[in-house]
């Protein structure tokens, strides 16, 4: 699913008014009707109070508001008295709303005067994609305001002093619980200094034009089901083991052998053929035990100063792997034995960040799979998450290799500098291990002879997925890192589904 900045969801709504035989007054109320639906199904709310602007965010507000009145429900409408002037689809909804005569519209300067009812929904429609500079002293204190009540707190297209394609210079920003987008993921919904203002994200299909979508060009994306469905392969018929690639993962050291584990259990439930663990024999009877299918290969004593190499074999190499300094040369000359792509993480970062030379020696097409502390260590540190994007698709073209870029919602940056980004997984996965099982993951896809844009990305679309199975047997709270791959075998059976849904009748 493509993500537009907000001057193309203009072009595109312009586009669709131009081509498709529809008014933007008709659209307004299209977008009006889906959200006025949404509230209606899913929100427990009696009453609502409705924050109106002047540009067409409000337009969206005073035809929610007749809608929702409409509907049975209680409505407030809050304007700005002091600004007469509105844009010509706002205005004639402004109209429309003032010859109901149920519905109250008051200055919003009033409302901390007004009596709150505890049940009462907040919809925030002040700005949206046409926001730009600061609020207002006055919309300052509004927002404060809205912030500091307890209230079910919903806003149309995009939180109010947010912009859609980046950080905004708004001091203050309307907290919402959901956002209501209309038709596309906005980018400041994904990186953490914003998104943490949205709630939950729900995006309304608004039917703008499928030909603009189409023919408009973007290097950012969502990654959606649908994609992945095209990019996933189910098991042959007539297969065996060695059809499905050879896995080594080097891990582990003392301390660190359940890192290890982890990715080698998550790397047989993804379907590798064989997988075997390069580590220190200390590790060696847990690791039979807590993973028999995986076989053994040892690297040394209680830390790994000698591994193994061997032509065609997929490499996953960093978690709990350590970095003592014979640890460190073992794996920087075996670095330079290898001349297919390889998964990169944890230790094995750590060790390439030493020296920026080291880099160089990643063979082309690599996933590197970095938090971000992780990230900052091998290319410097950043003032906020869209400048590290950007730094990331430098390096990324630089030295020929995929970033993913583990966050909330990770971020797959290609050597041709597209970014990807991740929208499945939870909180829950917030736990010491989840990214051990990543690893374990891609690699096993990039042996099963997945490309590695095809494997970063259903590699952290099957993480996440994984991680939200898990989060709804054991709750978030409770997750912990080894249940992800236990919770593999449930996404790859809803994906084969969907898959031969597709096919079949
Ligand atoms: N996607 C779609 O196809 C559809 C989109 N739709 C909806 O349209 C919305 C975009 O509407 P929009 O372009 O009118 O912008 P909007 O967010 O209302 O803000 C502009 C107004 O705010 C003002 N203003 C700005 N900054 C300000 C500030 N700091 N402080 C004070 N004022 C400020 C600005 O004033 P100006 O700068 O012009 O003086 C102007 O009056 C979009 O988010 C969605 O809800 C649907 O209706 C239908 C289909
Ligand atoms: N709040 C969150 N929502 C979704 N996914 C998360 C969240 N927090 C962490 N994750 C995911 O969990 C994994 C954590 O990886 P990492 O920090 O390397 O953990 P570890 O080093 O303990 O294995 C990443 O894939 C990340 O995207
Ligand atoms: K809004």
């Amino acid at each position: 699913m493509k993500i537009f900045t907000a001057e193309q969801i203009r072009a595109c709504d312009q586009w669709t008014v131009q081509h498709e035989q529809v008014s933007s007054l008709m659209l307004m109320e299209k977008a009006a009707g889906r959200c006025a639906d949404w509230f209606a199904s899913q929100i427990k709310s009696e009453r609502f109070w409705i924050f109106c602007g002047n540009g067409n965010n409000g337009g969206d507000g005073f035809a929610i508001a007749r809608m929702l009145y409409r509907k049975g429900f209680d409505i407030d409408v809050f304007i700005d008295f002091k600004n007469p002037e509105y844009s010509e689809d706002a205005r004639i909804n402004l109209q429309k709303l003032k010859e109901i005569s149920g519905v109250d519209i008051h200055d919003f300067r009033q409302v901390s005067e007004m009596k709150f009812k505890q049940d009462t929904s907040i919809v925030d429609a002040i700005f949206g994609s046409g926001f730009h500079g600061s609020l207002s002293l006055d919309y300052q204190k509004l927002i404060a305001f809205l912030n500091s009540i307890q209230a079910n707190k919903v806003s149309i297209d995009i939180p109010t002093g947010l912009s859609a394609d980046g950080l905004s210079d708004s001091e203050s920003v309307f907290i919402a619980d959901h956002t209501l987008s209309l038709q596309f993921w906005k980018k400041s919904f994904l990186h953490p200094e914003t998104g943490n203002f949205c709630g939950k994200v729900h995006i309304l299909d608004i039917g703008l034009s499928p030909e603009f979508i189409q023919k408009t060009d973007t290097s950012q994306y969502i990654i959606s089901d649908s994609t992945v469905q095209k990019i996933y392969r189910p098991r042959e018929q007539f297969s065996h083991k060695g059809t499905y690639g050879k896995v080594h993962l080097i891990a582990g050291s003392y301390g660190k052998i359940g890192a290890a584990i982890l990715a080698a259990r998550a790397a047989v439930r993804t379907g590798a053929g064989l997988v075997t663990v390069q580590a220190p024999e200390c590790g060696f009877s847990i690791l039979q035990t807590a993973c028999p299918e995986a076989m053994m290969l040892s690297t040394g004593n209680i830390f790994s100063e000698n591994l193994h190499y061997e032509e065609g074999i997929t490499y996953g190499i960093g978690p709990g792997l350590g970095t003592e300094s014979e640890t460190q040369n073992a794996f920087l000359e075996f670095l330079k034995k290898i001349n297919k792509p390889i998964v990169l993480d944890a230790d094995a970062l750590n060790i390439i960040a030493l020296d920026n030379a080291h880099l160089e020696l990643i063979p082309k097409n690599s996933l590197l799979t970095p938090h971000p502390k992780e990230f900052e260590r091998l290319f410097g540190t950043s003032a906020n998450s869209f400048k590290r994007l950007e730094i990331a698709k430098e390096n990324a073209e630089k030295f020929g290799i995929f970033i993913v870029l583990k966050d909330r919602y990770t971020q797959i940056i290609t050597p041709k500098k597209t970014v990807y980004y991740n929208i499945t997984g939870n909180p829950g996965m917030a736990t010491g291990g989840s990214g051990d099982v990543l690893t374990g993951i891609i690699t096993a896809l990039l042996a099963q002879k997945y490309s590695s844009e095809e494997a970063a990305i259903l590699g952290v679309w099957l993480h996440g997925k994984a991680g939200d199975d898990a989060a709804k047997m054991n709750s978030e709270e409770a997750l912990i890192a080894g249940d992800l791959p236990e919770s593999l075998g449930r996404v790859f059976n809803e994906l084969k589904n969907s898959h031969y849904k597709k096919t079949t009748k």
